[in-house]
């Protein structure tokens, strides 16, 4: 069934149809916004043919909206939700510059805690407000999506986010406007740091990874780093990190980190802006930080094995 929208209130584009970039862009669309997904040829094709297939927790159905392989969609639009992976951010960024409307907020739903000041650089005239993504959500074909669970956002000030965090939030994503996104996405980026390389290199989802031998110990290494990289740029971290990263197992153990998911389907990760950022960081600020180092070379490492181990035609950007 492809389901009809309501008359459309905010107009929203979504740079990158992918598992988040479908998932928000898709509750918006169900709730009647305007909405047009900007994505690969093999996603746009199936979407526009079958209306993009939303398999979450709630509900499983074909929902209608535009598609695009064009970033010049963006025109128009009220809000862009910009979803790409974080080695994506500048060409994503540049490529829809021209064509944004004046006063159009693009929120970045990403990983990773400077997408939003990188993005920034290459839109210098937008407004560009972070937003932290708790979320579980993959595609599981062309045009279509799983949903694992989960899905609220936490979004910087900016003057749209107001009304766009409403929008959200009637459409079924629990949305605040925090004064500290920055502490909640270096959250995250501790979580990403302890378990997205080690799921990656063992090829282990995170209820057997914290079984292994020396795993929490080397996690509980570079949790320490991240904390001191993050203090001393000055971030004021959520009390609870250490309990959060610790109930990571408990609550998803199944779950291998996206990172896993990336090498294993021979795609680039987005390493160098998880560990290898936190690294780049202490090295900056005269923090040593060995356990992300030694995490970040060997996922390059495994990204260059993967790459090498492919035809030509086949092997990942990077
Ligand atoms: N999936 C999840 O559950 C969660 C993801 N996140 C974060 O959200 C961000 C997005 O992740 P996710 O949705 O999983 O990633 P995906 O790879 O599923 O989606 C991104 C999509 O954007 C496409 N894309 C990249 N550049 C362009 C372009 N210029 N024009 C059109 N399409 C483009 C990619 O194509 P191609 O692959 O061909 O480059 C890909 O299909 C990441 O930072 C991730 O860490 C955060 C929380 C949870
Ligand atoms: C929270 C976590 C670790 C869940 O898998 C994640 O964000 C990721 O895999 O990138």
């Amino acid at each position: 069934m492809v389901t009809t929208s309501s008359p459309p209130r905010l107009a929203i584009a979504v740079m990158g149809a992918g598992a988040v970039g479908c998932f928000h862009g898709g509750m918006l669309a169900r709730a009647g916004h305007s909405v047009t997904l900007i994505g690969r040829p093999t996603h746009v094709d199936a979407i526009r043919t079958h209306g993009l297939r939303m398999q979450t927790q709630w509900f499983d159905e074909a929902v209608a909206l535009r598609v695009s392989t064009d970033a010049s969609a963006v025109a128009g639009a009220d809000v862009v939700l910009f979803a790409v992976k974080s080695p994506d951010t500048e060409s994503a960024g540049a490529a829809m510059g021209p064509h944004l409307a004046p006063d159009a907020l693009v929120l970045c739903l990403q990983n990773g805690v400077d997408n939003a000041e990188r993005l920034r650089s290459v839109l210098p005239d937008h407004a560009v407000a972070a937003a932290v993504v708790y979320v579980a959500t993959e595609m599981a074909g062309p045009g279509h999506l799983r949903h694992h669970g989960r899905g609220e956002l936490l979004i910087e000030p900016s003057p749209h986010s107001t009304q766009i965090a409403q929008a959200l939030a009637e459409a079924g994503v629990p949305t605040e406007v925090s004064g500290n996104v920055r502490g909640a996405l270096w959250a995250k980026l501790i979580l990403n740091c302890a378990y997205n390389a080690l799921s990656a290199l063992a090829r282990l989802p995170y209820g057997e990874l914290v079984q292994r031998p020396g795993v929490v110990d080397v996690m509980r290494d570079v949790v320490a780093e991240c904390k001191a990289v993050a203090q001393a740029e000055g971030v004021t971290l959520p009390p609870d990190v250490d309990a959060t990263v610790r109930r990571i197992p408990e609550t998803m153990p199944t779950q291998f980190s996206s990172t896993a998911q990336d090498l294993m389907r021979g795609k680039p990760t987005e390493i160098d802006h998880l560990n290898g950022h936190v690294m780049q960081r202490g090295e900056a600020l005269g923090v040593p930080t060995p356990a992300n180092r030694v995490l970040w070379t060997m996922v390059k490492l495994a990204e260059h094995a993967f790459a090498d181990s492919r035809p030509a035609e086949q092997q990942p950007r990077r």
